[in-house]
């Protein structure tokens, strides 16, 4: 663990693997004590309003929606918008088959709110059963890269949903005499017996199960939890790392891959001596001295002798991109077979459906036929594509507002704003897409300038646009091969994110 006084981390997410961050589904009773941990993963997606209005025009967009969701008229759209929701399927005007179903299921009562959604929370997998998590087990020698790799790993991953637990936030808490032990580098934070292992069972079993956690917070400074503990919830991802993570059977018997860092002694000497006096306020003297006694010892007799159950065993640590490569792949692997990954599901879904009623599509005018033919090309460089894209995007957000249902008054400039957190605008759509989304909103209308049939296994729109938001935002991952050497840019940390582009003759 690289950080003074720990604040455990908790969990990483992102959105681009075909879940719905908006879209949760879950059975919970009133007195659920998890509806804490779902209001909490609520509050994060919607915000609670502020209780005033901004008194001016120069309110950013997010406080004139913050307003809007606090006042009744919101409240009573919202209310209708509630009573009449359905789940719907095959909808189309030339379409035969027209079925609607009221889904109850879709509905989440809280004390404080009614919230409707067709999807799943992210442990739940396409047929609304709860999936246990994948759990890796880092272990390895204190600054062998532990921290790093887990790190790493998840920012190769792009999963939305993955905790990290370290097991520094298990340190016992000491009496006076250990405190003083420590003081002195002659407590033994490397033996077995300084972890609470009645307290790290238990909290990764709970996580396993998918349920929220109070991770302590330790001080490596003070050798001391904090009094305020850390919340944690369940994932599709959890990683549990530490030098003695493979010391327990129990512990062990929970984790479903095991990660042993190997990194050089004098190597984890060096780090660990940069790391302690710089952010655990440690002396050259004490660090050695504890390094000597204690640390070195521990890893000889605890740790090393763990590696025999580690299904990978990592070399040097976070530079190891092959590694953390094969990591990755086997971690997608299995959470496919668990039924996590629904995107390449939801891909294939639809296929053959004629398209929902709830699209609306821009009439084909040659401008917008030109402009498709600009984003489309491959060639066009990161300027133009933005520039017309811009212009494209423009042009649906104006058709998008043609179709509100609103008279120009005083109170327009609300209305609008309120609308258009019920249309879904897009420049570009799969129909796989606009059925996904049609299905998860079923009162949502979507608004796009072109409808692509088929996208490719990589979900990338055909002909053309590849993935709309890297060219966007200049994130295309890229290889290039020079000299024999490979060189990975934007956001390939990585092999696993990375895609060749370009080989130069060697
Ligand atoms: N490959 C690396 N090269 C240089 N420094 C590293 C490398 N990996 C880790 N470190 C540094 O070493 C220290 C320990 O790394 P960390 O990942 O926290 O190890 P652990 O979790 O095993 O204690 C940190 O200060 C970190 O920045
Ligand atoms: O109060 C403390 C608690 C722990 N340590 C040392 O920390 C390492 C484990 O942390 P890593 O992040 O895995 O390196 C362990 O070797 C302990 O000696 C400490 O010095 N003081």
């Amino acid at each position: 663990m690289a950080a003074t006084g720990f604040d455990p981390p908790s969990s990483a997410s992102s959105d681009s693997d075909g879940y719905d961050e908006h879209v949760f589904f879950r059975d919970i009773p009133e007195e659920d004590e998890n509806l804490d941990d779902y209001n909490y993963r609520m509050s994060l997606i919607h915000p609670t309003p502020p209780p005033s209005r901004p008194t001016s025009a120069a309110g950013s967009e997010y406080d004139l929606l913050a307003v809007l969701l606090s006042t009744p008229s919101f409240e009573s759209c919202l209310a209708l918008e509630n009573s009449s929701r359905q789940r719907t399927t095959s909808m189309s005007k030339t379409g035969k088959s027209s079925t609607k179903k009221l889904s109850a299921e879709s509905i989440l009562q809280s004390k404080t709110r009614t919230i409707y959604t067709a999807g799943r929370p992210p442990w739940y997998n396409k047929a609304g059963e709860q999936v246990e998590p994948f759990v890796i087990g880092i272990c390895g020698g204190s600054a062998s890269g532990k921290t790093t790799v887990a790190t790493k790993i998840i920012e190769s991953l792009n999963v939305p949903w993955v905790t990290l637990l370290s097991m520094d936030s298990f340190y016992r808490v000491l009496n006076e005499e250990q405190h003083k032990k420590a003081a002195q580098n002659e407590y033994n934070f490397d033996h077995p017996d300084a972890f609470d292992f009645e307290l790290l069972l238990p909290t990764l079993q709970r996580l396993k199960e998918g349920k929220k956690v109070d991770v302590p917070i330790y001080n490596f400074v003070t050798h001391s939890r904090e009094t305020r503990t850390k919340p944690m919830y369940g994932a599709n991802v959890i990683i549990f790392e530490g030098i003695l993570a493979f010391h327990n059977p129990q512990v062990l018997e929970l984790l479903d891959m095991k990660v042993f860092v190997d990194t050089d002694a004098d190597v984890r000497l060096a780090r660990r001596l940069k790391r302690d006096i710089l952010a655990r306020g440690r002396d050259l003297e004490g660090v050695i001295k504890q390094y000597v006694n204690m640390v070195k010892p521990a890893f000889s007799t605890f740790i090393a002798p763990s590696m025999v159950h580690a299904d990978i065993i990592v070399p040097r640590g976070g530079e190891n991109c092959v590694a953390i490569d094969l990591i990755v792949q086997h971690i997608h692997s299995q959470l496919q077979a668990r039924g996590f990954k629904l995107r390449p599901t939801l891909a294939q879904s639809y296929a053959g459906q004629p398209l929902p009623e709830a699209l609306a599509l821009l009439p084909e005018t040659p401008q917008i036929k030109g402009l498709h033919t600009f984003i489309r090309n491959k060639d066009t460089s990161r300027d133009e594509f933005i520039f017309y894209s811009k212009r494209l995007i423009r042009l649906v957000i104006e058709f998008a507002l043609s179709l509100l249902p609103f008279k120009v008054s005083f109170q327009t400039a609300w209305y609008i704003l309120f609308y258009i957190e019920l249309f879904w605008s897009l420049l570009t759509c799969a129909e796989s897409g606009i059925h996904s989304i049609a299905y998860a909103f079923p009162n949502v209308k979507i608004v796009t300038s072109a409808v692509d049939p088929e996208i490719n296994e990589n979900f990338y729109v055909i002909p053309g646009i590849g993935n709309f938001g890297d060219r966007y935002f200049g994130t295309e991952p890229t290889i290039t091969v020079t000299g024999g050497s490979i060189k990975a840019t934007a956001g390939g940390s990585c092999l696993s994110r990375v895609e060749t582009k370009e080989a130069s003759p060697v």
